[in-house]
């Protein structure tokens, strides 16, 4: 059942995914990750579709997972965890090309999921973080292998177990960002780039690009690996000491 969170529009061979929360920017619910799923799941087979654009519009890319959601999702952690988890399947096991188009924060599961896109547009306005060490956590979505593989150990270190936030220069300087423009017009390149690999042999790209990447099962091992890891570190009392302080960051408000 859509609820408006996620936009999903297909335009001359491109499925276009947009996050539209800005009024929560653009933080992540349960909902929205299966949403998600079936935009790029439901476009594997679909020979009308040639490449995909994840967008979270102007201003914002996203905040991460919805903490409010993830707090309050079922008390059963594991069936919570599934959809986020099921999300970043759909990433590691898709075959077409997807293109991200970041205008503002990126955070948590937002800068994950780029290192499993094929090409990166970010505004001079993008910050990219993916600080689960704040909250006593660990990284997910195989970012412990992909990221140190893009842009090298002490990268990957400073980002995953610092916490720290790249500029959308040190993002490009990193390699994990293809191309910067200005702020408001990520998407419109996006959408360049896209007719651009529309026009492309569509066998050829599938074939190089799958020579490219690392084999499906060796990511969905390490996000696997990660869950599990991650599933612990819930239980920490550093995890619940940094829930417990976001929900009474919003009581103070
Ligand atoms: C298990 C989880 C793993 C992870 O995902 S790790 C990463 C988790 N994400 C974060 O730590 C980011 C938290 N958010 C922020 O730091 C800030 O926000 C921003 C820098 C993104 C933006 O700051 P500003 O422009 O000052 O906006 P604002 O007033 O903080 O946020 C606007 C509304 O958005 C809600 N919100 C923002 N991020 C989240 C989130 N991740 N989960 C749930 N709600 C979020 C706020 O609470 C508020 O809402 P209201 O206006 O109703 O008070």
């Amino acid at each position: 059942m859509p609820n408006g969170n996620i936009i999903v529009t297909d335009d001359r061979g491109t499925r276009v995914i947009t996050l539209r929360r800005p009024g929560k920017k653009n933080a992540i619910t349960q909902h929205m990750y299966r949403e998600m799923s079936r935009a790029i799941d439901t476009a594997q087979n679909n020979p009308d579709i040639r490449c995909m654009i994840i967008t979270g519009g102007s201003g914002v890319f996203t905040a991460g997972d919805d903490i409010d959601d993830f707090m309050h999702a079922d008390a059963a952690r594991p069936e919570t965890l599934s959809d986020g988890a099921k999300f970043l399947y759909s990433l590691a096991l898709n075959v077409k090309p997807i293109i991200a188009a970041v205008d503002g924060a990126s955070i948590g599961i937002g800068t994950v999921m780029l290192f499993h896109c094929d090409y990166v547009l970010a505004s001079n306005a993008a910050t990219f973080s993916a600080p689960y060490i704040n909250l006593g956590l660990v990284p997910v979505g195989a970012a412990s292998l992909l990221m140190p593989r893009t842009m090298g150990y002490q990268r990957a270190f400073a980002m995953l177990v610092m916490g720290r936030s790249f500029t959308a220069a040190e993002a490009h300087a990193a390699g994990f960002v293809n191309t910067v423009v200005s702020p408001g017009h990520t998407e419109v390149e996006a959408r360049k780039v896209a007719r651009e690999i529309c026009r492309l042999p569509a066998e050829a790209v599938a074939i190089s690009r799958k020579l490219l990447r690392a084999p499906p099962e060796e990511l969905t091992r390490r996000i696997d690996q990660e869950a599990h890891l991650f599933g612990e570190r819930l239980k920490s009392n550093d995890a619940i000491a940094a829930f417990n302080a976001f929900a009474n960051r919003k009581k103070r408000k």
